[in-house]
């Protein structure tokens, strides 16, 4: 009883502490949620004001980046890095640019991260940043003004021992490249280890590109192995079109799937044949397109549903798996009770914080597996913290070993998520055994590492 006083009394704290910032308050009350379990079997943390540190970052970096546009215009745009924690290892996490990023949405991402990072096993501390730089419509001269001008200041907090940023929502490898760059051009040090989702030729790991969508279909696939199911003859809706989405899409194809809905912000589409992957690809990565053209360009039964998301399709088919991988707060209460009512067996988040406090209290109540995106989607971080490996060692490894490295680290992951519910006696709830295995493995590097 006294450890729920405890952790109420610390999340009002950072109520107070942290106003306005909303989704950081979400991510905060989820971890927490899960840990009375936790302070009970260890007082120790209540001792040493765990809770109070962990929900405080290190650092947070907050900078002006000015840049020129095409039209010799001077733009403001404010960056941010959040620094959250190195217990395990240097800040790890990506960069997100986007015109909604508020210090408090760099804060959320930055504490799943700590616990995301925690999760895989590896040496690596949780932190995030960007900018709420708008990338739509921008030039590729603009997108390497904007780069170089963020690099210019961000230099100075980051490096291959302090921090390690990456891609997120709309930094992919063309931003880290120019980032890059103008780090290399700043300090004069050919310092691969410093960012990662670097392109092959030039520091990069092979796999990095795909490992979030497929780390995520790997996990899934354990999942569904526990109710005896498999990707098999699945029917699939996957939110998204980017990054993530890509490959998720990719994976649940090859183990015999079929992803029948995609979106983007514009709209969702609907292929009741199946995605066609490469059209797809063309429409969003190629020609930088909205998803509208998909469905002109398909022909058959693909159709365009303005402004809807993927979840509100509208059909008769049953859908089995549903994989949220575009951004935050995407699936609502209503639209889990429309996914269940489809048939859905399992959803795993492939995007951070996808999915509603409410949705997912719909889902576990239906007894739909539910796996959460710091479980989830660590395989991209997990190949991030490989790519670290090979620039340290000056090595690259081939396709093939760094893919069954990644399928590896996601069934330890799994593994790990399962084992820990069973421990706290909840068997079959990821989203408590994800929160409390990462939880502990940073809550006792902290304690080892005494009040700092
Ligand atoms: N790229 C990575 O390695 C990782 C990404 N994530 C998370 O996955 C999610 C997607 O990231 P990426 O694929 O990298 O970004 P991206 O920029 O490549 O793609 C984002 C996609 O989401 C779509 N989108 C944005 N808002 C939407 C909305 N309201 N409704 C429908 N679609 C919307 C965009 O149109 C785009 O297709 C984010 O939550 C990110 O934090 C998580 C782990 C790693
Ligand atoms: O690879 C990385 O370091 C970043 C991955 C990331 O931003 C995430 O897991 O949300």
């Amino acid at each position: 009883m006294q450890n729920r006083t405890t952790i109420e009394d610390v999340y009002a704290a950072t109520l107070q502490r942290n106003p306005g910032e909303v989704e950081f308050h979400q991510a905060v009350r989820e971890v927490f949620d899960s840990l009375g379990r936790v302070l009970d079997k260890h007082p120790q943390y209540v001792q040493a004001s765990i809770l109070e540190r962990i929900c405080e970052p290190e650092r947070q970096i907050i900078f002006r980046v000015p840049w020129v546009d095409d039209h010799g215009r001077v733009q403001i745009n404010r960056g941010f890095r959040v620094q959250f924690n190195s217990a395990l290892g240097p800040y790890k996490g990506g960069l997100r640019f986007h015109p909604t990023v508020l210090l408090g949405t760099v804060k959320f991402l930055g504490f799943e991260q700590v616990f995301k990072n925690a999760l895989t096993g590896m040496p690596i501390g949780g932190g995030k940043g960007g900018s709420d730089f708008d990338p739509k419509g921008r030039s590729d001269g603009e997108i390497m003004r904007f780069c170089q001008s963020f690099m210019t200041e961000a230099f100075r907090h980051i490096g291959e021992y302090t921090d390690v940023p990456a891609g997120d929502i709309g930094v992919g490898a063309r931003e880290i490249g120019y980032l890059f760059g103008q780090y290399k051009r700043i300090t004069n040090r050919y310092e691969s280890g410093v960012l990662t989702g670097k392109g092959v030729t030039w520091g990069g790991s092979l796999v990095r590109t795909e490992a979030t969508g497929y780390g995520a279909v790997y996990f899934t696939e354990h999942m569904l192995a526990t109710r005896g199911r498999s990707f098999d003859g699945a029917r699939v809706l996957v939110s998204g079109s980017g990054n993530v989405a890509v490959y998720a899409i990719e994976k649940v194809h090859a183990l015999g799937g079929t992803v029948v809905g995609a979106s983007d912000s514009s709209g969702a589409i609907h292929d009741p044949d199946g995605i066609d992957l490469d059209l797809l690809r063309d429409i969003k990565e190629r020609r930088r397109e909205r998803i509208s053209v998909y469905a002109d360009e398909r022909g058959g039964r693909a159709r365009f549903l303005p402004g809807a998301a993927v979840w509100d399709i509208e059909s008769e088919e049953r859908i089995d798996v549903a994989l949220p991988c575009a951004t935050q707060n995407e699936l609502s209460e209503a639209q889990a009770v429309k996914l269940v009512a489809a048939g859905v067996v399992a959803v795993a988040e492939g995007a951070n914080m996808p999915t509603t406090p409410g949705a997912i209290r719909v889902l576990r109540e239906a007894g739909v597996l539910f796996a959460p995106g710091k479980a989830a989607n660590a395989g991209g971080v997990a190949t991030s913290a490989l790519e670290m490996q090979q620039n340290a060692s000056r090595d690259s490894w081939s396709f093939e070993h760094t893919e069954e490295r990644l399928s590896e680290i996601m069934a330890g992951i799994h593994e790990r998520t399962a084992a820990t519910a069973d421990e706290y006696g909840v068997p079959g709830d990821y989203v408590v055994g994800a929160n409390i295995a990462g939880f502990t493995r940073v809550a006792d590097a902290m304690l080892a590492l005494g009040v700092i």
